[in-house]
């Protein structure tokens, strides 16, 4: 039977399930920060061995139990963990149970790491985040999709990770309710003229409705599906994703673009002078993807992919989707129902100035996406600063 776990629960469910030794003295602690679960880190305070037990609510955490939420999830995050391992397994926390009806993940403790979100807000620079995630990126995508791994078995993939609830949090909170007057939203009054703007703009919408339909139609690659700088653990040479609840197939841009998103959002919140290393992340990510992608793409038995071009198109598309994808994701999280520590931690005006500076970011990158190249993101940043403002 399902139970919610509470720190005292998740000691006996350790015991019961002998992941420590007899004489284990153990400790538990609820740490979960997230929207969505609860999070126990469980440690044997003889020896510090420790792990983590992540358990889903049958609601969303951050509403409450008015928001009920499928249970299924815990599900698609341990099976997305261990698909993902079986590509890239130093970018994820071993998984070392899981159990569908208790809808929890039992898993490697990566405590010693850093949120990467909360790092990138006290300074630090993680210098190998991007090429560690380029390569997480290149390679899942690669090898879940059509040209890397057998298409009949693909088709199974999509089955298994067909993920509709979480999917529809996506279509709503990143793709829909920021875009129109939804109760959903949540905005300093002070916004409301800028956001009043973003609400009556045509050309706007009528962009974001095709990027939402790509997401709702496009089973190209198993997607993280949340890939933001909260699902990230880093330190200077580690980096580890996590949280792949929201996995699912979809378009190969989406996890790029909310990932670019993020590093744009850490940018915005900080002084000019010091945005430098997050557009070279950008950059890098950019480059290890394309380069890791493209050397994969030798190995698939897809006829089409010995034919002069198409490479470069998949390239190409994943450029234009990942540009579009971040301008939603930089909109949603300043106005919309899950907001960004990088901003809500500012004091008022500077948070203000920031989030009005998003707010026009995040549309030209929706607008302009067909024609920007990824060096272009750093001057569209700067070129948007100050208009109007
Ligand atoms: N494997 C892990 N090791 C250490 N801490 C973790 C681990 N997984 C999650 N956490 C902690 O729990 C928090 C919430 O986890 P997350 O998976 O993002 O939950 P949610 O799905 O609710 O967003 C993380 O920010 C991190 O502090
Ligand atoms: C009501 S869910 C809102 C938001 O939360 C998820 O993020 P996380 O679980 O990492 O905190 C996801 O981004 C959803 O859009």
């Amino acid at each position: 039977m399902y139970e919610p776990l509470t720190e005292q629960k998740a000691i006996a469910l350790a015991v019961r399930l002998g992941l420590f030794g007899e004489d284990a003295l153990l400790s538990s602690e609820e740490i979960g920060d997230g929207n969505l679960n609860l999070v126990f880190r469980i440690v044997n305070e003889r020896t510090n061995d420790s792990i983590i037990i992540k358990q889903a609510l049958p609601y969303a955490k951050v509403v409450g139990e008015s928001w009920p939420l499928t249970l299924k999830r815990a599900t698609i995050e341990s099976q997305a963990l261990r698909t993902f391992a079986s590509y890239v397994p130093h970018y994820v926390p071993k998984v070392y149970y899981s159990d569908e009806t208790l809808a929890i993940t039992v898993m490697e403790d990566l405590s010693h790491l850093h949120i990467a979100r909360r790092g990138l807000i006290e300074g630090k620079t993680f210098p190998r985040l991007s090429e560690h995630i380029g390569e997480f990126v290149a390679k899942t995508a690669f090898y879940t999709s059509d040209f890397g791994m057998n298409q009949q078995q693909k088709k199974k993939l999509v089955q298994q990770f067909t993920n509709p609830e979480l999917c529809k949090i996506t279509e709503d909170l990143v793709f829909t309710d920021p875009f129109f007057d939804h109760d959903t939203n949540n905005f300093e009054a002070e916004l409301r003229a800028d956001v009043e703007q973003l609400w009556q703009d045509d050309v706007l919408q009528r962009e974001t409705a095709k990027l939402k339909r790509l997401f709702l139609t496009k089973a190209d690659v198993l997607l993280h599906g949340d890939l933001h700088t909260g699902s990230i653990f880093a330190s200077d040479e580690e980096t580890k994703v996590i949280d792949p609840e929201f996995a699912f197939y979809g378009p190969i841009g989406f996890d790029l673009g909310q990932f670019f998103a993020n590093l744009l959002l850490n940018a915005l919140s900080r002084h000019e002078r010091d945005r430098e290393p997050l557009f070279a992340h950008i950059e890098n990510t950019w480059d290890v993807f394309t380069r890791t992608f493209a050397e994969l793409w030798r190995e698939s038995n897809e006829p089409y992919a010995r034919t002069c071009g198409v490479l470069d198109d998949i390239i190409g598309d994943a450029l234009v989707e990942a540009i579009g994808f971040a301008g939603c994701e930089v909109i949603r999280r300043t106005i919309g129902l899950a907001h960004v520590a990088d901003l809500d931690e500012l004091p008022l005006e500077r948070r203000l100035h920031a989030k009005r500076h998003a707010l026009r970011l995040g549309r030209e990158l929706i607008v302009q996406r067909n024609t920007l190249t990824i060096k272009d993101l750093k001057h569209l940043v700067q070129q948007t600063v100050h208009v109007n403002s």
